[in-house]
């Protein structure tokens, strides 16, 4: 029996939507965002730290803030960059998150369709604001020296890019958490009704899967981040490295996948909202809950 071009074309639509939310596919992409990332920390570990690139009223660029400072010089560059990606529709991607999703501008270019891979949800997941801090206080200390050499412009872009990077790779976490729903849908739905955040978390930690993470992302900073330079002649690194593997590592342990958990958690927390489901999105995900948990009296 042939199937119609409509079955066809339903039967492609699947197939395509099942290959989208093939855990291992996801995966795949996961491990291509490490390159860029580690790329783009390489990047902004030649420069100093550079502290008024990120201090408003140190640098004069035009704008700012509600508390009457000037942006700094890295808040200008954002989000004068999401400016000009969002009218070119770079924002109306299921896997792009906007620092400033409410200040973006009116389209350039006519909207795309995508296929409706994420729950509606999604649209309400944005932790681009722990991203920022976790930045600023933890991940720059390690990868940028201390002191000054008034490369503002230049730390201020590879800034945005190591950003727009970790913001990319770090909520591509509902694209799993969406692929875990659909293989585990009675257990995470029970978990779900019931708000478990903890729950939720400790059923879509893979733990075998990080600790595999982590030392490809340790082997990939050897191997990208080796200072030939200081080679010993006959190739090897010699210890030189320009950003420490173990400092690479120690960040996706410490800050890249716990965030992408809470992006899994924050997701999943909602996932039945727009189904009728009696979840009601607690708007945090298991940090929050547990915030909540611990300030309950
Ligand atoms: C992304 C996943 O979910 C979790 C987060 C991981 C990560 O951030 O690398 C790895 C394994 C899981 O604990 C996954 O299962 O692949």
């Amino acid at each position: 029996m042939h199937s119609s071009p409509a079955q066809v074309h339903d039967q492609a639509a699947e197939a395509d939507l099942s290959s989208a939310l093939s855990l291992a596919n996801i995966r795949q992409t996961l491990i291509r965002l490490e390159d860029t990332i580690i790329f783009s920390l390489i990047e902004r570990a030649q420069f100093a730290r550079n502290e008024p690139v990120y201090q408003p009223d140190a640098i004069p660029v035009p704008g700012f803030r509600p508390d009457g400072c000037r942006y700094s010089l890295l808040e200008y560059l954002l989000r004068e960059m999401e400016q000009v990606h969002g009218k070119i529709r770079r924002y109306t991607s299921p896997d792009e998150y906007a620092f400033f999703p409410e200040d973006l501008p009116p389209l350039v270019l006519p909207p795309i369709t995508y296929e409706q891979v994420l729950a509606p949800c999604s649209t309400a997941v944005n932790i681009n604001g722990l991203i920022m801090d976790m930045y600023l206080q933890h991940l720059l200390p390690e990868i940028a020296a201390p002191g000054d050499d008034h490369n503002y412009g230049s730390c201020a872009m590879n800034d945005v890019t190591t950003l727009q990077a970790l913001s990319k790779r770090i909520h591509y976490g509902m694209f799993v958490a969406e692929a875990k729903f659909r293989k585990q849908a009675g257990e995470y739905t029970e978990l779900i009704r019931r708000q478990d955040g903890g729950a939720i978390l400790d059923l879509l930690t893979d733990r075998a899967v990080e600790l595999k993470v982590i030392e490809r992302v340790r082997l990939k900073a050897a191997t990208f981040g080796q200072d030939l330079s200081a080679s010993n002649g006959d190739g090897s690194a010699g210890g030189s490295y320009k950003v420490r593997p173990e400092v690479v590592a120690q960040l996706y342990e410490q800050w890249v996948m716990p965030l992408t958990k809470e992006v899994e958690v924050q997701y999943l927390l909602r996932r039945l909202d727009d189904e009728g489901g009696s979840s009601g999105g607690s708007g945090g995900g298991h940090l929050q809950q547990q915030q909540q948990h611990a300030a309950a009296p």
